[in-house]
């Protein structure tokens, strides 16, 4: 055997997904496919020893009442202000931000970005759409990118640290401030895992 058969593989990520509601089976999936190595987080003690964590969407209304109940709020926000490379899609980027308009009145997030996210802002004129994006930072980034909206958020506001890397008709809608990257679509559900693996290099850094 030569030595270069000898090197050990190099290592997964371990990348959690918060699994207590939304749409975790498909970011399973997709982090498998870009080589991290993902891991269901539903309780406290499965956030130790993660390279990064994703933040489904769902119902971010939802995904804050189970988070409080199961005692995943104070861990998550406390992670993703020591600099755990956190990635939020729809509910998930909602979660994120330090700021939501259009939120349940007792709705808490983990914050992080300095943003201001309106829920459901795209879901007034229509519920769900598709549209090819252009995504700065993403391996290939001529391609364009299947990006899919379900009653997805925007950004109303940015603070000076946040990189926008994709916008629809003005809108911010893919996000980057240091660790953290949110969007407003859901890559999970298209096959095209270039924004999965963005992540994960953030993940491996
Ligand atoms: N697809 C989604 O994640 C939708 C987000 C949902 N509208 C919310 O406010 O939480």
């Amino acid at each position: 055997m030569s030595e270069a058969d000898q090197q050990p593989e190099p290592r997964r990520p371990v990348v959690g997904v918060l699994s207590v509601q939304g749409d975790v089976r498909e970011h399973v999936a997709a982090l498998d496919a870009v080589g991290a190595d993902p891991r269901l987080v539903r309780r406290p003690r499965e956030l130790e020893g993660l390279d990064g964590l994703v933040i489904p969407g769902g119902e971010s209304t939802t995904i804050d009442r189970l988070c409080r109940i199961f005692g995943l709020h104070e861990p998550i926000r406390r992670l993703v202000a020591a600099g755990l490379p956190v990635y939020g899609s729809c509910a998930g980027m909602i979660q994120l931000a330090d700021e939501i308009l259009d939120g349940h009145p007792e709705q808490q997030t983990f914050g992080g970005i300095d943003m201001t996210v309106r829920r459901n802002a795209f879901g007034r004129q229509v519920d769900s759409f598709e549209t090819d994006l252009q995504i700065a930072g993403l391996p290939d980034p001529d391609r364009p990118f299947p990006a899919v909206f379900i009653r997805a958020p925007w950004v109303e506001r940015l603070g000076e640290e946040v990189e926008v890397l994709a916008a629809v008709e003005g809108h911010p809608v893919a996000v980057r401030q240091g660790h953290l990257l949110a969007t407003s679509f859901h890559p999970e559900v298209t096959g095209d895992h270039r924004v999965h693996a963005l992540f994960v290099e953030l993940c491996s850094g």
